[in-house]
This record gives C-alpha cells, structure tokens and sequence, in this order.
C-alpha cells in the first residue's frame, strides 16, 4: 500500500523528472505535475512520468482565467486523465464550476490560499485575514461551485475539515520534516501533523527530490506515515 503523498516532481528536464517518478512511485500513490514541467514539455510530461506504473497524476496548473478560458483549457487536458486538476478559488465559482463541467473525470482541486503567503502577504494583498478564515471562506465557496478537492495549508486542514465535510479531499503542500528548511513556504507543518490534522494527500516536493535517493527519502516518509 503506497502512502497518501503526491512528490512534486519540480525539475528543470524531463529526464530527471521521469527518473525522480520511477524512483518514489514504489511507495506514494501519486506524482504531481507542475508550472515548470507542464510549460517546458507540454502534455507529453504526463505519459513520461506516469510510466507503466499506473501512479495517479496530479496535474497542477492553477487554472485561474474567465469561466469560458478555463472550461477550453480545462477540456484541453481532459485527455491526459489526471486524478486531481488544480484551479485558483480566487477565480470564482463560475469559474470553477466551468472547471468541473469540463472534466468530470478528474477530482479539481481548488487552491484556497497559496501555502507560501503569511499573514503580512495577505494584508498586502488586502485579503481579509487571519489565513485560517480566509482558507475556510475560499473553501466553503469552491465546495459550493462542486469543487471535490481543496488544496490548503496542514494548519488549516482541520478548520477546513468541519467546514466541508469529510466528502471532499484535502490535499496539503507546505508539508517539512521536523527541522528541514522550510525554504519559500510560509504555512508549514510535518507530515505526521498534516496526516494526523486530517490531510487526504501531502504534497512533497523538495525534502523528497532534493534528497541524495528520492527513493530512500519518499519510502522513509511513507514509513512515517504508516506509524502516524
Ligand atoms: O498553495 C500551494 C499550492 C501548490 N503548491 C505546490 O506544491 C509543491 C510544494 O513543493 P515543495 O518543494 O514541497 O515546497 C510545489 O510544486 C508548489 O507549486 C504549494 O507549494 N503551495
């Protein structure tokens, strides 16, 4: 049994991408395709690093546009079969509801309040703070647009769980080990907290691929997972 985490494979070459893929797929149940990935090599990455493994793909795009230029770009990928297919909340619920329509095969996942913005960033912004009612105000209102899938911080997950439910999947980036460098995230926690806070899928990037085996570094956390 593979462990609820899905490796941001963020590499600057195909190769190395479908290298990280064929090394961590034993033992997560998904890989996540990003900005960098996706613009430099197209829908192709997504054959690549799926492989023959049948791992789930999350395609991470953060769709964010009009309500019509999102359902084309949403039907546009709608053949590649990702599992989860990321869209901004902020975009609206008409533009997320055109997201749904578009792909009814894919779980989309609404991105509440980016992991890397903190509360000075979201004053900045003039978005209502503290990120807890914020992330929850974003949730509520994607869930209600028929969103099946949320991306918040682990800080958030359990405020965001009473808020929407347990039908919908809660999916956390901002996830570091205890002392690992948090780098350009803002709103972080272990991946023993994020699980046990009631996280469906952690997204984990960095500490897996920038880890000398990706492989040793994706199994030691799906290990750390099961005794959660
Ligand atoms: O709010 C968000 C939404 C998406 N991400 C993405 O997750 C990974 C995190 O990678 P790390 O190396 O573990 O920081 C990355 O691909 C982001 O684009 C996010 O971090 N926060």
């Amino acid at each position: 049994m593979t462990a609820p985490i899905a490796v941001a494979l963020d590499a600057p070459d195909l190769e190395t991408a479908a290298r990280w893929a064929t090394l961590v797929t034993p033992h997560v149940s998904t890989v996540k395709v990003g900005l960098e990935l996706y613009l430099r090599y197209g829908p192709d990455v997504v054959a690549s690093v799926r492989g023959a493994s049948g791992v789930q793909v999350f395609l991470d795009l953060k769709l964010h546009d009009i309500p019509a230029t999102v359902r084309g770009a949403a039907r546009a990928v709608a053949r590649l079969k990702p599992t989860y297919l990321t869209v901004h909340a902020a975009g609206g619920p008409a533009m997320i509801r055109a997201a749904v329509e578009a792909v009814p095969a894919a779980r989309i996942a609404a991105v509440t309040v980016l992991t890397s913005l903190g509360e000075a960033d979201l004053a900045a912004l003039g978005i209502e703070g503290p990120a807890p009612d914020a992330v929850r105000r974003l949730a509520a209102l994607a869930v209600d647009a028929g969103a099946q899938a949320l991306v918040c911080s682990p800080r958030e997950v359990a405020a965001v769980r009473a808020e929407v439910g347990p039908d919908v999947t809660l999916i956390t980036p901002g996830v570091r080990p205890a002392g690992a460098d948090t780098q350009d995230q803002a709103r972080v926690a272990t991946p023993e907290e994020a699980l046990s806070a009631g996280a469906d899928l952690l997204v984990i990037g960095r500490p897996i691929t920038g880890a000398p085996d990706p492989g040793a570094a994706a199994a030691a956390m799906a290990a750390a997972l099961r005794r959660v």
